[in-house]
Protein backbone atom coordinates (compact mmCIF):
# COMPACT_ATOMS: atom_id res chain seq x y z
CA UNK A 1 0.00 0.00 0.00
CA UNK A 2 1.28 3.70 -1.02
CA UNK A 3 0.73 5.77 1.63
CA UNK A 4 1.30 9.57 0.79
CA UNK A 5 2.15 12.13 2.99
CA UNK A 6 0.82 15.70 2.32
CA UNK A 7 1.36 18.83 4.36
CA UNK A 8 0.54 22.72 3.65
CA UNK A 9 2.54 25.95 4.58
CA UNK A 10 0.90 29.68 4.29
CA UNK A 11 3.15 32.81 3.68
CA UNK A 12 2.46 36.57 4.07
CA UNK A 13 4.52 39.64 2.75
CA UNK A 14 4.26 43.07 3.06
CA UNK A 15 6.49 45.75 0.94
CA UNK A 16 6.37 49.62 0.64
CA UNK A 17 5.64 51.42 -2.97
CA UNK A 18 7.98 54.19 -3.86
CA UNK A 19 9.01 56.03 -7.00
CA UNK A 20 11.76 54.97 -8.89
CA UNK A 21 11.75 51.54 -7.94
CA UNK A 22 11.20 48.77 -10.59
CA UNK A 23 8.46 46.88 -10.29
CA UNK A 24 8.56 43.02 -9.88
CA UNK A 25 6.00 41.01 -9.44
CA UNK A 26 5.57 37.17 -9.58
CA UNK A 27 9.30 37.37 -11.63
CA UNK A 28 8.00 39.78 -14.19
CA UNK A 29 9.05 43.65 -14.24
CA UNK A 30 5.67 45.15 -14.73
CA UNK A 31 5.62 48.89 -16.27
CA UNK A 32 4.48 51.38 -13.37
CA UNK A 33 5.60 54.32 -11.68
CA UNK A 34 6.46 52.82 -8.56
CA UNK A 35 8.21 49.34 -7.02
CA UNK A 36 8.35 48.04 -4.23
CA UNK A 37 11.38 48.81 -1.92
CA UNK A 38 13.48 46.13 0.06
CA UNK A 39 16.90 44.32 -0.21
CA UNK A 40 16.33 41.88 -2.68
CA UNK A 41 14.06 43.00 -5.97
CA UNK A 42 11.25 43.00 -3.46
CA UNK A 43 9.16 40.64 -5.34
CA UNK A 44 6.32 40.37 -3.12
CA UNK A 45 4.38 37.68 -4.35
CA UNK A 46 6.92 34.87 -4.90
CA UNK A 47 8.56 35.51 -0.73
CA UNK A 48 5.11 34.62 -0.19
CA UNK A 49 5.37 31.39 -2.02
CA UNK A 50 8.66 31.13 -0.73
CA UNK A 51 7.37 31.27 3.02
CA UNK A 52 4.48 29.04 2.21
CA UNK A 53 6.86 25.96 1.09
CA UNK A 54 9.55 27.13 3.75
CA UNK A 55 6.63 26.63 6.13
CA UNK A 56 4.88 23.17 4.83
CA UNK A 57 8.14 21.58 6.30
CA UNK A 58 8.66 24.31 9.22
CA UNK A 59 11.89 25.25 7.97
CA UNK A 60 11.79 28.67 9.06
CA UNK A 61 11.29 31.84 6.95
CA UNK A 62 12.76 33.42 3.66
CA UNK A 63 14.47 36.10 6.39
CA UNK A 64 16.52 33.23 7.99
CA UNK A 65 17.62 31.84 5.26
CA UNK A 66 18.39 34.66 2.71
CA UNK A 67 18.81 37.62 5.52
CA UNK A 68 18.01 41.17 4.58
CA UNK A 69 21.58 42.30 5.60
CA UNK A 70 23.67 40.08 3.70
CA UNK A 71 24.89 41.67 0.90
CA UNK A 72 24.33 38.39 -1.62
CA UNK A 73 21.16 38.88 -1.71
CA UNK A 74 21.55 43.01 -1.89
CA UNK A 75 18.73 43.52 -5.44
CA UNK A 76 18.71 39.63 -6.40
CA UNK A 77 16.18 38.62 -8.16
CA UNK A 78 13.83 36.95 -5.99
CA UNK A 79 13.68 33.97 -8.91
CA UNK A 80 16.85 33.01 -7.43
CA UNK A 81 15.26 32.70 -3.96
CA UNK A 82 12.70 30.91 -5.37
CA UNK A 83 14.95 28.00 -6.91
CA UNK A 84 17.14 27.51 -3.87
CA UNK A 85 14.13 27.19 -1.39
CA UNK A 86 12.35 24.77 -3.99
CA UNK A 87 15.54 22.85 -3.98
CA UNK A 88 15.33 22.22 -0.07
CA UNK A 89 11.98 20.73 -0.37
CA UNK A 90 13.19 18.19 -3.24
CA UNK A 91 15.79 17.30 -0.99
CA UNK A 92 13.89 16.60 2.07
CA UNK A 93 11.56 14.17 -0.31
CA UNK A 94 9.23 16.98 -1.02
CA UNK A 95 7.36 17.65 -4.44
CA UNK A 96 4.81 20.53 -5.03
CA UNK A 97 1.47 20.47 -5.18
CA UNK A 98 0.35 23.71 -5.62
CA UNK A 99 0.56 27.24 -4.83
CA UNK A 100 -2.40 28.94 -4.28
CA UNK A 101 -1.19 33.14 -3.68
CA UNK A 102 -3.53 36.66 -3.35
CA UNK A 103 -1.72 39.81 -3.96
CA UNK A 104 -3.22 42.99 -3.03
CA UNK A 105 -2.57 46.29 -4.36
CA UNK A 106 -4.58 49.09 -5.47
CA UNK A 107 -2.59 49.85 -9.17
CA UNK A 108 -1.75 48.88 -11.54
CA UNK A 109 -4.29 46.12 -12.88
CA UNK A 110 -1.86 43.00 -12.73
CA UNK A 111 -4.08 40.24 -14.44
CA UNK A 112 -3.20 41.14 -17.74
CA UNK A 113 0.13 39.63 -16.11
CA UNK A 114 -0.57 36.44 -14.50
CA UNK A 115 -0.78 34.32 -17.08
CA UNK A 116 2.86 34.87 -17.79
CA UNK A 117 3.96 34.64 -13.80
CA UNK A 118 2.16 31.33 -14.01
CA UNK A 119 4.50 30.00 -16.58
CA UNK A 120 7.43 31.67 -14.82
CA UNK A 121 6.94 30.08 -11.00
CA UNK A 122 5.60 26.93 -12.53
CA UNK A 123 9.02 26.33 -14.29
CA UNK A 124 10.67 27.05 -11.08
CA UNK A 125 8.55 25.02 -9.30
CA UNK A 126 8.62 21.83 -11.95
CA UNK A 127 4.49 21.93 -11.81
CA UNK A 128 2.19 23.13 -14.76
CA UNK A 129 0.71 26.65 -14.93
CA UNK A 130 -2.67 25.70 -13.74
CA UNK A 131 -1.10 23.91 -10.36
CA UNK A 132 -0.14 27.90 -9.49
CA UNK A 133 -3.15 30.27 -8.52
CA UNK A 134 -2.25 33.82 -8.70
CA UNK A 135 -5.41 35.91 -7.85
CA UNK A 136 -5.49 40.18 -7.00
CA UNK A 137 -7.81 42.55 -5.06
CA UNK A 138 -7.85 45.73 -4.25
CA UNK A 139 -7.99 47.19 -0.84
CA UNK A 140 -10.82 48.92 -1.95
CA UNK A 141 -8.68 52.35 -0.76
CA UNK A 142 -8.76 51.37 2.68
CA UNK A 143 -5.29 51.49 4.76
CA UNK A 144 -1.65 51.30 3.36
CA UNK A 145 -3.08 49.53 0.14
CA UNK A 146 -5.62 51.39 -0.88
CA UNK A 147 -3.38 54.69 -0.03
CA UNK A 148 -0.90 53.42 -2.25
CA UNK A 149 1.79 52.89 -0.08
CA UNK A 150 2.45 49.12 -0.16
CA UNK A 151 1.48 46.01 -1.62
CA UNK A 152 0.97 42.84 0.71
CA UNK A 153 0.78 38.68 -0.67
CA UNK A 154 -0.31 35.68 0.89
CA UNK A 155 0.13 32.62 -0.10
CA UNK A 156 -0.55 28.53 0.22
CA UNK A 157 1.24 25.23 -0.68
CA UNK A 158 0.32 22.04 -0.82
CA UNK A 159 3.56 19.57 -1.22
CA UNK A 160 3.19 15.85 -1.11
CA UNK A 161 5.60 12.50 -0.97
CA UNK A 162 5.10 9.04 -1.83
N1 LIG B 1 -4.03 45.25 -8.55
C1 LIG B 1 -5.12 44.58 -8.97
C2 LIG B 1 -6.29 44.50 -8.23
C3 LIG B 1 -7.36 43.82 -8.73
N2 LIG B 1 -7.27 43.21 -9.94
C4 LIG B 1 -8.44 42.53 -10.52
O1 LIG B 1 -9.54 43.41 -10.53
C5 LIG B 1 -10.69 42.78 -10.00
C6 LIG B 1 -11.45 43.75 -9.14
O2 LIG B 1 -10.75 44.04 -7.97
P1 LIG B 1 -11.50 44.56 -6.65
O3 LIG B 1 -10.52 44.71 -5.57
O4 LIG B 1 -12.12 45.85 -7.06
O5 LIG B 1 -12.51 43.52 -6.32
C7 LIG B 1 -10.22 41.58 -9.22
O6 LIG B 1 -11.06 40.52 -9.36
C8 LIG B 1 -8.85 41.29 -9.80
O7 LIG B 1 -8.95 40.23 -10.69
C9 LIG B 1 -6.12 43.27 -10.64
O8 LIG B 1 -5.99 42.72 -11.75
N3 LIG B 1 -5.05 43.96 -10.14
C1 LIG C 1 14.31 38.64 0.63
C2 LIG C 1 15.10 39.40 1.64
C3 LIG C 1 16.59 39.08 1.38
O1 LIG C 1 17.13 39.83 0.39
O2 LIG C 1 15.00 40.81 1.56
P1 LIG C 1 13.76 41.78 1.24
O3 LIG C 1 13.75 42.10 -0.21
O4 LIG C 1 13.86 42.99 2.12
O5 LIG C 1 12.42 40.99 1.51
P2 LIG C 1 11.63 40.49 2.79
O6 LIG C 1 10.28 40.09 2.34
O7 LIG C 1 11.70 41.46 3.90
O8 LIG C 1 12.31 39.08 3.12
C4 LIG C 1 13.47 38.61 3.53
C5 LIG C 1 14.77 39.18 3.12
O9 LIG C 1 15.75 38.59 3.84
Amino acid sequence: MIVMKFRIGQGYDVHQLAEGRAFWLGGLQIPHTRGAVGHSDADVLIHAICDALLGALALRDIGYHFPNKDPRYKDIDSKKLLTQVVAMIHEKGYLIGNVDAMVCLEEPKINPYIPEMQKILAEIMHISPDEVSIKATTSEKLGFVGRKEGITATAIALIYKN
